[in-house]
């Protein structure tokens, strides 16, 4: 049982700037994933809260207590490396007891935590074997549970998957998620490039840009309701469509003029002074749909420049605008789209979403999705 509280967290190499102040509040048994672009800084925020790295300036709390100067090893916290790391002449429960020796448990504790971290994670029939007679994903397994045997009150996971095969790692996130449910009072927070792992595995995500914050909450708030133009084209895939547009009047709904022309009304609510000013329009591939011809004006009308026929879904990228704009279409595989043809496109208003000039968002009233 540990709270994570970061106040005002920076960390420099020499002049160089890598994390800005970062405030993060984690909860006690939360599953937290750090999400980002490479080199924003989530593996030096993670090695910060293990004690691998100083932090330069700012408070790192665990369970209420000041850590800044706590070395890793008395922080109460195990870490898993993408590289496993484990001792190659050391067998499988050599490898899982090793922290514990060195700690000079009772060698009957050491024995009943092995065993029971080896049955979480399926790997009894393995513990006598050596680490070079094991798959990749066995391995990481046994990285995991030699964790787990410290029994830690933080864990934490620095892309632990991306060593291994497509099927590999789809089985080890299931793993790792069961874990998680058979420790419901660890906190864990995990390092991943994968969204795949950040949306199924996190109760919230944390998403950094260039050493700061850019939002935190739920996987599905994140997915609906982005609070700026990065997380919004961060998450998802593939991205967000985003257009250029002129808001024609601003109030709630708003009316904007797309980049075709076409002015469309969009269930979001904006101050009556944003009338005039540039905004940034999105809506996701998967929101775009074949417009009815009973349903009236289309969003979008363009020429498909090409398809990619993934079988269960086919990406059409669209040209839809003057200015070589074009958007991408996620439709189902079998629908009947050619290269060439012309596509009428709308989304339901709900799915619609609106950027300010500074790229934040223009938040969805209750009041605005009535008036539309
Ligand atoms: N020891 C170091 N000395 C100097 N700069 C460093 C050091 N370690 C990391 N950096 C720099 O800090 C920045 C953040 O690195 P970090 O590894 O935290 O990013 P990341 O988000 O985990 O990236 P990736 O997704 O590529 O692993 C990078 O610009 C990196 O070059």
């Amino acid at each position: 049982m540990a709270d994570l509280t970061l106040r005002d967290v920076k960390k420099s190499y020499g002049a160089v700037n890598i994390l800005h102040g970062i405030d993060l509040d984690i909860k006690s048994g939360e599953f937290i994933v750090f999400v980002g672009p490479s080199g924003c800084g989530k593996s030096t925020l993670l090695r910060s809260i293990a004690g691998l790295e100083e932090i330069t300036s700012g408070t790192l709390q665990i369970a209420g207590e000041t850590v800044n100067d706590v070395p890793p090893s008395q922080r109460g916290i195990a870490m898993v490396f993408q590289s496993y790391a484990l001792y190659p002449h050391m067998t499988v429960y050599d490898n899982m007891a090793f922290g514990m020796k060195i700690a000079k448990a009772p060698k009957a504790e050491i024995d009943r935590r092995v065993k029971q971290a080896a049955d979480i994670l399926q790997l009894t029939p393995y513990l006598d074997r050596l680490p070079k007679a094991m798959s990749g994903g066995q391995r990481q397994r046994v990285a995991i549970g030699r964790a787990i045997v410290r029994n830690p009150k933080v864990f934490l996971f620095d892309e632990p998957l991306s060593n291994l095969d497509a099927a590999l790692r789809v089985a080890t996130r299931i793993e790792i998620a069961k874990l998680k449910e058979s420790m419901p009072q660890t906190t864990m927070i995990y390092v991943t490039h994968d969204q795949v792992e950040a949306m199924t595995l996190a109760d919230r995500i944390v998403v950094l840009k260039d050493g700061r914050i850019e939002q935190v909450g739920t996987p599905m708030e994140l997915y609906c309701k982005p609070g700026n133009l990065f997380v919004a084209q961060f998450i998802g895939s593939p991205a967000m469509n985003i257009l250029p547009v002129t808001i024609e009047r601003g109030g709630a709904p708003t009316a904007v003029r797309l980049p075709s022309g076409t002015v469309a009304h969009v269930p979001i609510a904006t101050p009556a002074n944003a009338t005039g000013t540039k905004a940034s329009f999105g809506v996701r591939p998967e929101d775009l749909r074949v417009a009815d011809d009973a349903e009236g004006g289309a969003l979008f009308e363009g020429t498909v420049d090409y398809i990619e026929q993934l079988g269960e879904v086919q990406l059409a990228y669209i040209d839809i605008g003057r200015q070589g704009e074009q958007l991408v279409a996620k439709m189902p595989g079998n629908a009947e789209v050619a290269r060439g043809g012309i596509l009428r496109l709308t989304a339901s208003p709900g799915n619609l979403h609106l950027f300010d000039e500074n790229g934040r968002t223009y938040a969805v009233s209750d009041r605005a999705v009535q008036a539309a």
